[in-house]
């Protein structure tokens, strides 16, 4: 279970250095404005939860951090690099930012270890051997290791999460996204994966972390970030933003969630 009771860890010490920048960062759908000006800053070793009402624009930012979605304007750096649009400098970044979906994403036919090996190998040249040994020790740290040798189809969606948790952590990523990564799990399997994300933090993981999960966010976050209609609106320690939010459009949003 997760203890939502224990204080969240220490903010990161502000002097710290930038690990994800994006500066004035915009971009349409169509005629929607679905990010609208966006500055955000995560330092090293910090997790920043985002939340907001449905469409208002989570997805889409995490999407334009790996550069699933293109931006129509603004920057958006790792680690002081800005990131490249496509070509093989892209896939070293998408090697760098370690995602997480709703849905698992896992390959059917492959066996759970296979699942966390493939990309080791194909991407970053590991050896098959030292690739396994790899996914063996994250599949343990995320409490799957019995199951190595089974199909993703025989395994619980929270463990099947998991997973997808050890696979990204195995490319060695700077910075773990994770876009709502319990939405589509059971009730029993929520604090399962919410526990692995809680220990990767406490690793000092640098995470950005979609989530209405407001036990995670009290736990584990430095930051919590609020947008509404592609926008920023307020960012603040999570106690603070649950406590007292400042505009309007965040106390509503929380009253809502709050009573459901
Ligand atoms: N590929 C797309 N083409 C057109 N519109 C899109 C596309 N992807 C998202 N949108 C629209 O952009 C808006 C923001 O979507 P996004 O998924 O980023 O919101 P969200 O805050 O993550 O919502 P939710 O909490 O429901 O997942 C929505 O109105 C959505 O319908």
């Amino acid at each position: 279970m997760v203890d939502t009771s224990a204080a969240p860890p220490a903010p990161t010490d502000q002097t710290s250095d930038a690990l994800v920048e994006l500066r004035g960062v915009d971009k349409h759908f169509g005629p929607l404005h679905v990010l609208q000006h966006i500055d955000l800053t995560v330092r090293r070793g910090e997790v920043v939860v985002i939340i907001g009402p449905s469409g208002s624009g989570k997805s889409t930012l995490c999407r334009t951090i790996n550069r699933l979605e293109t931006i129509d304007s603004g920057t958006i750096a790792l680690d002081g690099q800005p990131l490249p649009a496509e070509g093989r400098a892209l896939a070293r970044l998408r090697a760098d930012v370690g995602m997480v979906f709703q849905s698992f994403n896992l390959f059917a036919h492959k066996t759970v270890l296979e699942n966390v090996t493939l990309g080791q190998i194909k991407a970053k040249g590991v050896k098959p051997a030292k690739a396994r040994e790899i996914a063996l020790d994250l599949l343990d740290r995320v409490g799957v290791r019995n199951q190595a040798d089974k199909l993703p189809a025989q395994l619980s969606g929270g463990q099947q999460q998991r997973v997808a948790i050890a696979r990204a952590l195995a490319m060695q990523p700077k910075v773990m996204l994770f876009d709502e990564p319990t939405s589509a799990l059971d009730p029993e399997m929520i604090n399962e994966v919410l526990d692995v994300m809680v220990g990767l933090a406490r690793d000092g993981m640098t995470m950005i972390v979609v989530t209405h999960e407001m036990g995670f966010a009290r736990k584990a976050a430095n930051r919590v970030v609020f947008m509404d209609g592609g926008q920023i609106v307020e960012e603040a320690d999570p106690e603070t933003f649950f406590t007292a939010p400042k505009s309007d459009r965040a106390r509503d949003f929380l009253s809502k969630i709050l009573t459901h």
